[in-house]
């Protein structure tokens, strides 16, 4: 599988493997146990677990920022710290961790992908600043770049961040919830640009609550709960037995209404059923009980 971009990460194959990996916090917390699951390139991973799952651990794992007391991490075929010295792996993060009063222009924020290539002094080369605009134009914020972050949508910030991932030129991209606070259309956007990435040998792990649209875009699931309840494609892993254990037998009646998910008034909600081999999810404004506006049956 070939992998663009003449940076540190050239000719690498995107990969990760999480073995074993148990996360304990100062405070006692144990986030992740034990958690094993393996990757390959050209994949969309979703990553699926209730609140408190461990799902921002497990990426802080990856990313190095926090140490697995047991375990390993290798992005492609690399430790943690290497990986991360030859730019493999680009992290977008959940907007609530990202200080947007930091007067910061989005060109800049979408330059510092490219730290990575750059010598000590960090003086952008003409590539750099050609692989900025070029990824500012991906995600079709090139008219925002002598904005400040701070005076952004939420939408908008979200894909400036994808935009300093592309940047980057990493065959692993993590996203934390990128869907969180997007519109429906901003969400399409970026699904697509997913796809596009996925076919040119990328990897991308995906945290997502929109269950709804894991079947649609993402190819293999991980299921988390403290630790690794099931993994693989899709198909076969996204099954109503495999939320159950995830969701804790809550997937009866799953809804997640649009409030939750969009800064827009977009009201739609999401609707698991577990009455069904298969995964089966409404989109509509009403419960299992009433007409949903579309349905779509995905999965084994
Ligand atoms: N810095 C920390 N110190 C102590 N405990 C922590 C810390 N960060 C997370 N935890 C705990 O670890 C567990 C997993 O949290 P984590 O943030 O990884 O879950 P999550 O699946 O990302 O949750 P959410 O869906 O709400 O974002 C939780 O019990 C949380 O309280």
């Amino acid at each position: 599988m070939f992998l663009a971009g003449a940076s540190g990460a050239e000719g690498v194959v995107a990969s990760l493997s999480v073995r074993d990996v148990t996360v304990a916090y100062p405070s006692g917390v144990t986030a992740l146990l034990d958690a094993t699951f393996e990757l390959g390139a050209g994949t969309i991973c979703g990553l699926v677990g209730v609140n408190g799952s461990g799902k921002s651990t497990l990426f802080k794992a990856i990313m190095g920022f926090v140490t697995p007391s047991r375990g390993e991490v290798r992005i492609c075929g690399l430790s943690v710290n290497k990986a991360l010295k030859r730019c493999c792996v680009a992290y977008v993060p959940q907007s609530e961790e990202v200080d947007w009063n930091f007067p910061v222009l989005v060109e800049d924020v979408v330059m510092m992908g490219r730290y990575g290539h750059m010598n000590f002094l960090r003086i952008p080369t003409a590539k750099d600043k050609e692989k900025v605009t070029e990824s500012l134009e991906r995600v079709n914020m090139l008219r925002f770049r002598h904005h400040q972050i701070g005076e952004l949508s939420g939408g908008q910030k979200k894909r400036v961040f994808l935009a300093r991932a592309l940047a980057q030129e990493a065959p692993v991209i993590l996203l934390d919830e990128p869907f969180t606070g997007v519109d429906v259309k901003t969400e399409t956007a970026i699904i697509e640009l997913l796809r596009q990435l996925r076919a040119s040998g990328h990897l991308m792990l995906v945290s997502t609550h929109n269950l709804g649209s894991v079947p649609d875009f993402c190819d293999q699931v991980v299921l988390l709960n403290r630790t690794v309840l099931a993994s693989g494609p899709t198909a076969t892993t996204f099954t109503p037995q495999n939320l159950e254990r995830a969701f804790g037998g809550v997937l009866r009646s799953f809804r997640i209404e649009g409030g939750d998910l969009h800064d827009d008034h977009d009201a739609r909600s999401v609707t698991v059923l577990t009455d069904d081999e298969r995964p089966v999810v409404y989109y509509g404004e009403g419960g299992p009980e009433e007409e949903p506006l579309r349905r779509t049956d995905k999965g084994a």
